[in-house]
């Protein structure tokens, strides 16, 4: 009764469902299909709509821009989860003060010209991935194999360790605890508590395996930590050496050594499957699409004329049909996008024209931002073309200011992706390898139905990958 007749909120547009409290959210996450729906109720109720007793969502980009430009609206409660051992990290924090305070520390090995000097480490983890392809005949489980690379990747270039997965073809047993601690984290929330309290007391080892996986994750960070070593070799910073070693030139203090594990469990769950969820959607588009499959390949047989050599990140990003490829996949496949929850500050806000309460639970979702048919024609067609513009005779990357306001695979402002610069290295590098070296195209049983996903893992995704003469 009173979330329908009563609460501020009976006035934002809703399915009638959303109005009567959280039921109706809860059963769009269960069943995998909240992004979805959502954007469904866009379409239908306009650009904002209550999705739960205190949570509206919008779909106009100066609202959305609003809400995650700075630190005004904070993340909400959902966040909490991923603190570990009751600590928090650059991720879960909603405390502006800390997020600077750690963000100080993490930074610095997400530099470009930091993560350069991980290039041959790259390679030599491409060149492992290419045999590990060879061996495992044409079919492949590209998912599986992009968790592999994925991770191995990070560990080589930023947290200063190997993970030797693709190399042994062994899979770390924290890739499969990042799915259950997904499900811990991610999912679970939305039940009610004394129904997220009674699947705790059932005692099923699935169940508990999932319960279990946030203090696992302590663990591997733990050890990662005790390893982590300086590259000095390479004067190579790497984020867990750099956290170790880290002493604030003004205060003396070094960060306490449970946060910086913390933090390197938030890298560890934020930083690889986000990279396999594009990676896997990215070359499914392009094994989908073969007039764009051929123009990449043609682009990157001009500017690689010998396979066997993977040019560094620099090199790639002036190839503009590669980037444009990126950018295209990330628009339509980017793995955060679902709602992304802020809280209204103190004081209320008013958008579109209603007044939200403070503490009301508001977000954006990439999905819908980034098909939206005024700003993105066709928004459903994988077309890298729309960010290409014929400039002095040369095609030349171009980012319409619309198109970009409305585009944010990677989160907004102060809170946006800190491994950003690191995740476009990965997709470069590892993008223009699969395509210089293999023809691809989906295996039966792969297509629109089983990609269907909130873009965590949960899909099957099944491409054949085949190697060119
Ligand atoms: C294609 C790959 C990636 C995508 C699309 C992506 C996307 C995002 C998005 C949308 C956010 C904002 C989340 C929110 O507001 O709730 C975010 C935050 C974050 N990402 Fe990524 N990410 C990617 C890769 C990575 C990598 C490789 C790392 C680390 C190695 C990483 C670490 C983080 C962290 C620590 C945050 C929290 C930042 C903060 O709140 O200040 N991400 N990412």
């Amino acid at each position: 009764g009173y979330n329908y007749f009563f609460s501020p909120l009976s006035k934002v547009p809703a399915p009638r469902t959303a109005h009567l409290g959280d039921y109706w959210l809860l059963w769009q996450g269960v069943r995998f299909n909240r992004c979805f729906t959502v954007d469904e109720s866009f379409k239908t109720h306009g650009p904002i709509v209550r999705i739960a007793s205190n949570k509206v969502a919008v779909n106009s980009i100066p609202n959305i821009q609003e809400v995650y430009r700075g630190h005004n609206y904070r993340k909400s409660d959902w966040y909490k989860g991923f603190t570990f051992d009751g600590l928090h990290n650059n991720f879960s924090t909603d405390d502006p003060k800390f997020h600077a305070f750690i963000s100080k520390w993490s930074a610095p090995p997400f530099r470009k010209d930091n993560l350069v000097k991980g290039e041959p480490a790259a390679r030599r983890i491409l060149n492992q991935f290419t045999r590990r392809v060879k061996l495992s005949g044409p079919r492949l489980e590209t998912v599986s194999l992009f968790r592999l690379l994925a991770l191995d990747m990070m560990g080589a270039i930023v947290l200063g360790c190997d993970f030797r997965q693709v190399e042994t073809g062994k899979t770390h047993p924290c890739v499969l605890d990042i799915d259950r601690f997904m499900i811990d984290k991610q999912l679970l929330p939305y039940l009610p508590g004394w129904a997220y309290w009674t699947l705790r007391c059932i005692p099923l080892q699935a169940l508990r395996s999932v319960f279990e996986s946030g203090p696992r994750f302590l663990k591997y960070a733990a050890a990662l930590y005790d390893d982590a070593v300086e590259d000095e070799s390479s004067e190579r910073l790497n984020i867990l050496s750099n956290l170790k070693n880290f002493v604030d030139p003004k205060t003396g203090e070094s960060p306490p050594e449970k946060l910086v594990i913390s933090q390197a469990a938030a890298f560890l769950f934020a930083g690889a499957d986000t990279t396999t969820v594009s990676l896997a959607y990215i070359v499914w588009e392009l094994a989908r699409t073969p007039a764009v499959y051929a123009t990449l390949r043609a682009a990157l047989e001009a500017a690689i004329p010998d396979p066997d050599i993977i040019p560094g990140v620099q090199e790639l990003r002036d190839i503009p049909y590669l980037a444009a490829v990126i950018k295209e996949g990330l628009r339509l496949w980017a793995p955060g996008q679902s709602v992304l929850e802020r809280v209204v500050p103190a004081g209320g806000a008013s958008h579109q024209g209603i007044y939200l309460p403070a503490g009301t639970v508001i977000a954006g979702q990439a999905y819908s931002s980034h098909r939206r048919e005024d700003i993105f024609p066709d928004p459903l067609v994988f077309r890298p073309e729309r960010w290409l513009k014929e400039i002095d005779g040369k095609q030349t990357l171009y980012e319409d200011p619309e198109m970009l306001a409305a585009y944010w695979p990677f989160g907004i402002g102060l809170r946006g992706c800190i491994g950003r610069p690191l995740a476009e290295m990965e997709l470069h590098m590892i993008i223009a390898t699969v395509v210089r070296r293999f023809k691809i195209k989906p295996a039966p049983g792969t297509n629109e139905k089983s990609m269907r996903s909130e873009c965590t893992v949960y899909f099957f995704c099944s491409l054949t990958l085949y190697q060119t003469s």
